[in-house]
């Protein structure tokens, strides 16, 4: 080695001394520092630290359940992850997924948490189609309301869990079979001739409808008909206690919405505290649903859903059958009660969304009125069965619902620990799995301008190539909508007969609709305006 090189040897070993004698000298006066620091603390400073420590570490524990299975995630708050996102008032919850949709447009599905809840966004059909059909079994509960034990609202289907959800289901499914349908057809058709009169009652006094209004009170003349078994005629000026009621009911006030995220996020301390979310008006439907069972001893039948429920009560003669145990007479009442909350505001929001579109869309309304007129020359009015086999009438009602999906999102729970086909992912129970119907529906992976209102995706050979579980507006698998016949008896009777009497038209300046802030079901929020020119047709139901 030459003195030059060793000379230079010699000082970056010096240097490399002095710099690691200066560390550990700087961590030795940093940790005196630190000590004497300490020292001088409250010991209640101190504790208050070291649990703040903990928390955090906890916290960005249980925030990486998702990361360490390899599933991305959007940047979380300690605590509370990603609550803020669900929980907003100056966003729309819907908009916010469907971002988070886009963004990992890459993945099959990405994580959140609520609070420490995992919640895994499935994104893929594929793997949705295993989750809801296939694997049903590890998925069949929805998020537990935490309410009482024996309340009203633990009684319902949509609320029930287990093999108290299956029992039930199973009873209840063949009411609302086709047959049944029909039966139920001329009390839907009764309130569509209240809801066309008042329509075009309004269009004589008024420059225009509002149709939010008038499909609102349609839909809750349907359910208090159907499932109530009383007239309630809510299109009339004068309202009717039961429409007040409903309306009250669905009033939200800031602190029905308060109890009501409590439930959701900390069902246990919203029971321990003795909070309920029966309110008075559920009171009140339960008193009307008594009076009118107790009347129907002797009565001849409706047809309606009390009927039925009674029907299948009464079909059988054994004691111990589990239909006359699971259909006591408040799991009757609240089977009612739900298909207020469940149907009431989906139908109305349809309705009102269709209308519009077929206003924005006149050559798509025409063929409508074409079809529909076709149909009543052939049947000589509307029938049960040309209403609900009419092909462009029926295309049209899904490109609605397409668009406007009054479910905007999906939800199971975990009740088996489950490995998701074809990954390393692991969801164990009591975590929740969602589906983004909304954002599904608007993909355009999936669908070629999706904005656009364009019925012929749902007419002949299109139809037959819709991707499977890109489009699910009443849910999908064994825990889909129960009332999906229902529901689209009462849209297509009511779009058919508009279309046939009234010539829809756009008001100028509400061209779009502007949409609620509602947390999940997708509502107008103005209203719908619409102009009416009365058509020199009548119609018949048969
Ligand atoms: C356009 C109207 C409607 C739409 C878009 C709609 C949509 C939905 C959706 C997305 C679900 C969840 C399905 C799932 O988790 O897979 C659901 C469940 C349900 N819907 Fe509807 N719905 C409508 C009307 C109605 C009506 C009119 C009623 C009752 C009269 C009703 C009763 C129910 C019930 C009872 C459930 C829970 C089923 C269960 O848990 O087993 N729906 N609906």
């Amino acid at each position: 080695m030459l003195a030059s090189e060793f000379a230079r040897e010699r000082t970056r070993g010096v240097c490399v001394k002095m710099l690691e004698s200066g560390v550990t000298t700087g961590v030795v006066v940093v940790a005196a520092v630190y000590v004497w620091w300490w020292g001088q603390l409250d010991p209640f400073i101190i504790l208050l630290t070291l649990t703040i420590i903990a928390s955090v570490w906890y916290s960005r524990r249980r925030h990486s359940y998702w990361s360490s299975q390899g599933i991305s995630s959007p940047p979380s708050l300690p605590f509370i992850g990603h609550l803020h996102k669900i929980v907003t008032l100056t966003n729309y919850r819907w908009e916010l997924l469907h971002e988070l949709y886009n963004e990992f447009y890459q993945e099959k599905c990405f994580g959140m948490y609520e609070c420490f809840k995992p919640v895994l966004i499935i994104r893929d059909p594929d793997l949705l189609k295993n989750l809801l059909v296939k694997d049903f079994s590890h998925f069949t509960d929805r998020r537990a309301f935490g309410d009482q034990e024996g309340s009203l609202m633990n009684e319902m289907l949509a609320n029930k869990n287990g093999e108290g959800w299956k029992i039930l289901r199973s009873i209840m499914s063949p009411t609302f079979s086709s047959g049944k349908m029909k039966r139920m057809f001329p009390l839907v058709c009764q309130n569509v001739q209240t809801f066309i009169s008042a329509c075009l009652e309004e269009a004589k006094q008024n420059e225009y409808v509002n149709m939010k209004d008038k499909s609102g009170r349609f839909s809750m003349d349907n359910i208090a008909s159907c499932a109530f078994g009383i007239e309630c005629n809510s299109q009339s000026v004068e309202k009717s206690m039961f429409a007040e009621n409903a309306e009250g009911f669905f009033a939200v006030t800031p602190w029905k919405a308060l109890r009501f995220f409590l439930m959701i996020l900390f069902p246990k301390a919203f029971n321990a505290v003795g909070l309920k979310l029966d309110s008075h008006e559920i009171m009140f439907f339960l008193r009307i649903v008594e009076e009118t069972v107790k009347s129907r001893e002797n009565a001849p039948k409706r047809g309606d859903f009390l009927d039925l429920m009674l029907e299948a009560r009464g079909d059988t003669n054994d004691d111990n059958t589990s239909v006359k145990n699971v259909l006591k007479d408040k799991a009757m009442v609240a089977q009612c009660v739900m298909f207020l909350i469940a149907g009431y505001d989906t139908v109305a929001s349809v309705t009102g969304f269709c209308t519009h579109l077929l206003a924005k869309n006149p050559k798509q309304q025409e063929r409508l009125r074409q079809e529909m007129q076709d149909l009543v020359r052939e049947n000589e009015g509307l029938t049960y069965e040309g209403v609900m086999e009419a092909k462009f009438l029926d295309a049209c009602v899904m490109e609605t619902l397409r668009i406007f999906p009054p479910g905007t999102l999906g939800e199971r729970v975990c009740t088996k620990t489950y490995r998701v086909p074809g990954t390393e992912i692991t969801v164990r129970p009591g975590d929740l799995v969602q589906f983004p119907i909304y954002s599904l529906h608007r993909d355009p992976q999936y669908w070629k301008d999706p904005l656009q209102f364009r019925p012929d995706r749902f007419m002949g050979e299109n139809k037959a190539e819709i991707k499977n579980f890109t489009f699910m507006p009443f849910g999908m698998g064994p825990r889909n909508c129960l009332a999906m016949r229902f529901a689209l008896m009462e849209l297509k009777a009511a779009v058919a007969s508009l279309v046939l009497e009234v010539d829809l038209q756009l008001v100028p300046g509400h061209e779009e609709i502007i949409l609620d802030h509602s947390p999940i079901i997708l509502r107008a929020k103005h209203g719908i305006p619409l102009i009416m020119k009365p058509r020199k047709t009548t119609v018949h139901t048969t």
